[in-house]
């Protein structure tokens, strides 16, 4: 199968699309595969170490408010379409998929108007602009929540497919996990990741924690700040940090994510879509902490749902402290059964399959 993958701008749109891409090539080890992004955006990086031939186009968002850069957006939008059709032609694929970020807006449109079946992707409760947009073109919009689907009314056709990102990390390698970060196999571990560019009050809590640390002596402490607020997270870490050096770890990013959450007994995280498609397929018990800065705060929506199911306890910023935050991480590890519990309902709620099932529906659409 010939395949355009298109997505872009955070770690959670372009996770799923090359998820896809893995799940593709095990079925038919003959996939060929274009990845479309920017040359801005995180796929950037990502689609390029991951080996995918990787083409790009200019795009912006566009503005809730009337503007002269909305006008500028439009001409941009049909610059990409003509642009986005010119590589169509050329890769002649069988199949476009979209997963959400400006990106895929003018490459999914373009492909719907040549004729080539098209799937989008959806990770969140509440859908993007983009994939709104997208969704009365596509031949299927695919759902990472059920309770979507209310938003896709003028759709041709919904499925509800989870997350593909579930099934990269239910195939990770645990053992492999605590070894990239240097802990003894089956360390109890609390990872802190505020999303895959970091977040500014998660760091804030991680550093206002640092003197809590010493009452889990025996669990390390794994906190990825994100690339840009590294340096000073660290340096803030160092000195509140009295003697828990070996208990302690601070990195920018993990670049083996699905592995380091294998080995990861608690998480807490923002609630980005793909982060929780990983957390419930692999039944980690996690806290939450939504961030308020996305449009119509979908990752409060997100976490809500995980909420009602019992698979995770949500924190909202507005109540966020370092003295909280510490107190829901100490009940998850001494209170086993809580865990326990915690963890069965997250797993319940999670969706292994749903590479499959995408690559499945790709198959129908093709004829294959
Ligand atoms: C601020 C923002 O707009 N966030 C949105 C963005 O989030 P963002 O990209 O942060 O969100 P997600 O949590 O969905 O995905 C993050 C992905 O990056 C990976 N990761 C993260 C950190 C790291 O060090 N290494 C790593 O590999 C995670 O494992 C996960 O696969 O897209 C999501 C999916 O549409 C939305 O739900 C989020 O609301």
């Amino acid at each position: 199968m010939r395949v355009v993958l298109s997505g872009g701008g955070t770690g959670g749109h372009i996770y799923p699309a090359l998820a896809i891409a893995r799940e593709c090539k095990k079925s038919d080890p003959n996939s060929e595969f274009l990845y479309i992004g920017t040359e801005k955006g995180l796929e950037s990086k990502l689609v390029r170490d991951e080996g995918l031939p990787f083409e790009t186009i200019e795009i912006t968002g566009f503005r809730r408010k009337l503007s002269f850069e909305n006008v500028k957006t439009i001409m941009r939008f049909l610059r990409g379409v003509s642009r986005a059709k010119e590589l169509l032609r050329t890769f002649k694929p069988d199949v476009v998929i979209g997963t959400g970020g400006y990106v895929c807006g003018p490459v999914v449109y373009a492909a719907a108007k040549l004729g080539i079946p098209t799937i989008i992707h959806e990770q969140n409760v509440i859908p993007g602009l983009t994939n709104k947009f997208l969704s009365r073109y596509a031949s299927t919009v695919a759902l990472s929540f059920e309770e979507s689907k209310s938003y896709f009314d003028k759709a041709k056709h919904v499925l509800f497919t989870g997350n593909p990102r579930a099934t990269a990390v239910v195939e990770a390698n645990r053992e492999r996990g605590f070894a990239s970060l240097g802990l003894p196999q089956d360390s109890e571990l609390v990872l802190v990741v505020g999303g895959s560019r970091g977040a500014r009050v998660v760091n804030e809590a991680m550093i206002g924690m640092v003197p809590f640390l010493k009452k889990l002596p025996d669990v390390h402490f794994v906190y990825v700040t994100g690339q840009q607020y590294y340096e000073d997270t660290r340096k803030a870490v160092l000195q509140a940090n009295s003697g828990l050096r070996n208990h302690l770890h601070v990195l920018p990013y993990v670049s083996n994510m699905p592995e380091v959450l294998a080995a990861t007994t608690v998480a807490v995280s923002r609630a980005g879509a793909s982060s929780l498609a990983e957390l419930t397929a692999l039944g980690i018990p996690s806290i939450l902490i939504p961030s308020p800065n996305v449009t119509n705060n979908h990752q409060e929506a997100n976490a809500r749902s995980l909420e009602q199911a019992g698979a995770a306890v949500m924190l909202l910023e507005s109540k966020l402290s370092a003295q909280q935050l510490f107190k829901e991480i100490e009940q998850l590890i001494v209170q086993r059964d809580k865990r326990k519990l915690m963890s069965d309902r997250a797993k319940a709620y999670g969706q292994p399959d749903s590479a499959a099932r995408i690559v499945a529906e790709m198959k129908r659409l093709t004829g294959e």
